[in-house]
């Protein structure tokens, strides 16, 4: 491949796409190659891309795949078939010389584009259970780039590279505890929560978290609750001092400084934040994720003793009460979590990706 590349990275969709491949366009640029970004129509990506206004972003459709093999796969595939040829037209216009798709079918579209056109392709999963779409990219690419060694056997062997999974580049230096705290109106001396209901739907987690923080007054909660049900948390949190709530935090790294444990779903680029931060975590898997495969990351840290797994369906707020004080409260338990959390972390992934894309 020529010395200075045209790559183009494929990762609309969610933010679980959208930060890694972000991370992967920055060290990219920063050896010397032109990068576009291939990004959905949805808000979610529209709001996460706003911030980084030096990149170079373009939109393509957001595709999802039907749940089940219905009348819904005419469209489903009608659009495929249109995103495709589109894609075809983008990369011949930018000249590329490599795509990455970072996941879902919204990137299957320009990686088998690349492939029909003779370019390089590549493909990333940051999940111990990779997704279909990424299954199914992976016969056209050149490799296979995956964040979690578990995922290693659903790929031809030849083709898995462990990379990790890139965060952005924004975390890599966060700001002090005490200037964090002042953000976001928090006391540094008081033990901090960061609570990531997530942008798919939380709700019980958030009630559940907002109970909680009514029964610990001397814990503070930052709780991040997404879009949809922020004003009712936000209602439920009005008589709670202690209890913060943002629907959604452009500034995830005063947001990780500012707090000393983690309680989130279990979707591999939150994953990745927290081991590259060392920090411990309590992990509630989203429980309609395809293939439950946020119980599969949520395992990889649990086994590792970087975090608790406690699925949605037995959370309550007792229970939670009970975790939170024997973690931080009742033993050293917070601090072995968080170096267990450490060990799991890749800490150069978007740099071994664009190793790996150089040299193929
Ligand atoms: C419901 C679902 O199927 N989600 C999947 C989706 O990730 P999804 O985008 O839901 O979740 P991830 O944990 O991967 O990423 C969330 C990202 O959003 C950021 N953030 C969060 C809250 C906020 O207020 N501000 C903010 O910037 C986090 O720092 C993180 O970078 O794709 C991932 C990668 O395939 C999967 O592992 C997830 O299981």
């Amino acid at each position: 491949m020529p010395s200075s590349l045209n790559v183009v990275i494929a990762c609309g969709g969610t933010g679980g796409h959208l930060f890694p491949g972000i991370a992967v366009a920055e060290e990219m640029r920063r050896r010397g190659h032109t990068v576009t970004l291939l990004i959905s129509e949805k808000k979610v990506d529209a709001q996460a891309s706003s911030k980084y206004g030096d990149l170079d972003f373009r939109t393509i459709p957001a595709i999802a795949k039907p749940a089940t093999f219905s009348i819904k796969m005419v469209p489903f595939m009608a659009k495929m078939w249109q995103t495709i040829g589109q894609c075809k037209k983008i990369l011949k216009e930018l000249n590329a010389d490599a795509v990455l798709g970072m996941g879902g079918f919204t990137s299957l579209a320009p990686v088998y584009a690349a492939h029909k056109l003779g370019l390089k392709s590549f493909v990333h999963d940051s999940n111990a259970l990779p997704g279909k779409a990424n299954r199914l990219t992976s016969r056209w690419c050149n490799a296979v780039f995956l964040g979690l060694e578990e995922a290693s056997s659903y790929f031809p062997n030849s083709k898995v590279v462990i990379t990790g999974t890139p965060v952005r580049s924004e975390l890599t230096k966060l700001p002090s505890r005490d200037d964090a705290a002042a953000k976001w109106k928090l006391n540094p001396e008081l033990k901090t929560i960061l609570v990531m209901g997530g942008s798919q739907g939380a709700k019980q987690l958030n009630t559940v978290v907002a109970t909680t923080a009514s029964a610990m007054p001397d814990v503070q909660f930052l709780h991040l609750t997404g879009n949809r049900d922020f004003d009712r948390v936000n209602e439920l949190a009005a008589a709670h001092p202690n209890h913060h709530v943002v629907s959604f935090c452009d500034d995830m790294p005063s947001a990780y400084a500012a707090s000393d444990l983690t309680i989130c779903r279990s979707g591999a680029s939150s994953l990745s934040e927290i081991s590259y931060l060392e920090m411990a975590s309590i992990l509630v898997p989203y429980p309609y994720a395809a293939d439950d495969h946020q119980t599969k990351n949520a395992e990889v840290f649990a086994d590792a003793g970087a975090a608790l797994l406690r699925q949605e369906a037995d959370l309550d707020s007792g229970s939670l009460l009970a975790d939170l004080t024997q973690i931080l409260f009742e033993s050293n338990q917070l601090a072995e979590m968080a170096e267990k959390s450490a060990s799991i972390a890749i800490k150069d992934a978007a740099s071994q990706i664009c190793g790996a894309i150089e040299s193929a």
